[in-house]
């Protein structure tokens, strides 16, 4: 699905990225967790493309970037981020939003059909937004936002989902919500691979049995969860004392006093 090697990314005199080794294969779902300016940002946009490696190489489902054209390996990706919402087109539908997925557009420009809008009503009925059919996008709440560019996300069909922070900005029921149809996407038939990144463990769901650590553009851990997300990593990777706890499959962590 994903192979780094040995990729780092300079950007303006800055090691944004370095040297990072990292594998996601089928069928496995990884949770990407890192502070402010870990390179989170840089990583995606390496993934989908928006930027080149410095040095490295980057294979993303199969092709090697620079060997093949990046629109249709992007076609395969599923790309839910907040700032895309600022770049969609004010004025349209919920089903215009959801169908452009099909596109990987911000608008539509191309043809649609009968089978499209069949398909964007059934998404968006599976991430429980039947109310905000024929409802204009801009209008929409966070949290119902979020959802519809899940929904959108899964419009082509994808082998990969990336959601950046979609928590962010919701109350604690959007959130909760909104994981519950991340969980039952994972359950779907033909799930993509999902990438999730967050700044926050307890968002990371059972589903995301590998999780990576990323710090000042380095990898940390990338392994299994249950044996990044323990206290002893966590206060290696924060560098204050953290306890952990697990509570319905999901950590939650403190700072020990
Ligand atoms: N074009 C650039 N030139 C120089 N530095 C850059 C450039 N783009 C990003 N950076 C720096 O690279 C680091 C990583 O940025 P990035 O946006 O990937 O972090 P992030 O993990 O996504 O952070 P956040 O959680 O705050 O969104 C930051 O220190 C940022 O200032």
């Amino acid at each position: 699905m994903i192979h780094l090697d040995n990729v780092t990314l300079v950007r303006n005199g800055k090691k944004i990225l370095n040297e990072l080794n990292w594998r996601v294969r089928a069928g496995e779902h990884w949770a990407v967790l890192g502070l402010n300016g870990a390179g989170k940002t840089a990583l995606l946009n390496l993934i989908n493309g928006y930027v080149y490696p410095s040095a490295g190489s980057v294979k993303v489902l199969g092709h090697t970037f620079g060997t093949y054209p990046i629109a249709e390996i992007r076609k395969r990706i599923g790309w839910v981020s907040s700032s895309l919402q600022e770049r969609l087109h004010k004025e349209d539908s919920v089903e215009e939003v959801v169908v452009s997925g099909k596109f990987a557009s911000i608008g539509l420009y191309d043809r649609i059909t009968e089978e499209d809008i069949e398909k964007a009503t059934q998404l968006i009925c599976q991430l429980g937004c039947e109310h905000l059919l024929n409802r204009s996008y801009r209008h929409l709440s966070q949290g119902e936002k979020q959802r519809i560019l899940i929904a959108r996300g899964l419009m082509a069909s994808p082998s990969l989902l990336i959601l950046d922070e979609p928590c962010t900005g919701l109350d604690f029921l959007a959130r909760e919500q909104l994981l519950t149809s991340i969980e039952r996407i994972s359950e779907s038939d033909q799930a993509p691979t999902i990438l999730y990144v967050t700044h926050h463990i307890e968002e990371i769901l059972p589903i995301f049995t590998k999780t990576l650590l990323l710090r000042e553009g380095e990898i940390i851990s990338a392994s299994n969860t249950e044996d990044v997300l323990n206290s002893t990593s966590l206060s290696d990777f924060f560098g204050v004392a953290i306890e952990m706890e697990i509570a319905r499959g999901r950590s939650w962590m403190y700072l020990k006093s």
